[in-house]
């Protein structure tokens, strides 16, 4: 009835991961966080850590990009039970789409409400410094425009819907709440908010296509997260994210600026 499209996971798999996992802690998450390129220091708040390398995970993809530990951590924040992917997967290291989202749908099944994940980002819109923060309003998913979509391939209802609604892929009450401890914690100075644009990489952007983007609305640029929030919010997880802007993009060509991994990972 489907083609026969062999890149994703089942149902029946993703429980298996889930279930796994489970057995393994006592920990009982509401909340998954994923770590961007250099930072995965987040992880290391985690109280109480039991922690997996992707490796020893049944069905994980390993991660294969420096500042991306490749560990899934367990614990509490603040008294609350977290998982923290300490890596992500990206488009560019070869796997198909519908692999790299597979954590989100292990998270949902391990019982997370909320997602928040985080990404390095350049920085598009001529406000933005080196060092800012954008709580992520919306995002362009450019890969998914031209097919390469996590939600590709036989959809499974357990999971969620055939043609799931992205008006709302970013929870609006906790961007507000983020903004308003924001101020309160005196953040004014670096904290934005704004569109994320999803490019597949790996190569940085061209001065010709730092333009465009902009032109197009996107704040900020980067080759992560759209694929996740898509997956996420099918499977129904209320979703909040954040860019760091580590770099601004080349929109010049006077310009002696060089995007690099270096400077973005921190390392
Ligand atoms: O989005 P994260 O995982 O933070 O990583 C960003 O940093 C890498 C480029 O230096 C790319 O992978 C880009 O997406
Ligand atoms: N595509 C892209 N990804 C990034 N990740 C961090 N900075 C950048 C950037 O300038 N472009």
């Amino acid at each position: 009835m489907f083609p026969d499209l062999n890149t994703g996971f089942t149902y029946e798999d993703c429980k298996a991961t889930a279930d796994w996992l489970l057995a393994q802690t006592d920990v009982r998450p509401l909340v998954g966080i994923v770590c961007g390129s250099g930072l995965g220091g987040l992880a290391d708040m985690l109280k109480d850590q039991v922690a997996f390398n992707y490796k020893d995970i049944p069905n994980f993809p390993q991660s294969t990009v420096h500042g991306h530990a490749g560990r899934l951590v367990f614990g509490t924040l603040k008294g609350r039970d977290c998982v923290c992917m300490q890596g992500r997967f990206h488009l560019y290291e070869g796997y198909p789409i519908q692999k790299i989202t597979l954590p989100m749908r292990i998270f949902k099944l391990l019982g997370v409400e909320t997602v928040m994940l985080t990404n390095a980002a350049g920085g598009l819109n001529q406000d933005f410094k080196v060092g800012d923060i954008m709580i992520i309003k919306d995002h362009l998913n450019i890969p998914g425009f031209a097919g390469n979509h996590p939600l590709v391939g036989p959809n499974d209802e357990r999971f969620g819907v055939r043609f799931p609604c992205m008006s709302d892929a970013y929870d609006r009450e906790l961007q507000q709440l983020a903004m308003d401890v924001g101020h309160e914690l005196g953040f004014t100075d670096f904290l934005r908010e704004g569109v994320y644009c999803m490019l597949g990489g790996p190569s940085f952007e061209t001065i010709a296509e730092c333009r465009m983007l902009s032109k197009l609305g996107a704040d900020a640029v980067g080759m992560s997260t759209a694929h996740e929030v898509v997956v996420a919010r099918h499977c129904g997880m209320r979703v909040f994210a954040l860019s760091l802007i580590t770099n601004l993009a080349v929109m010049d060509y006077d310009s002696e600026e060089k995007a690099n991994h270096e400077e973005v990972s921190g390392g």
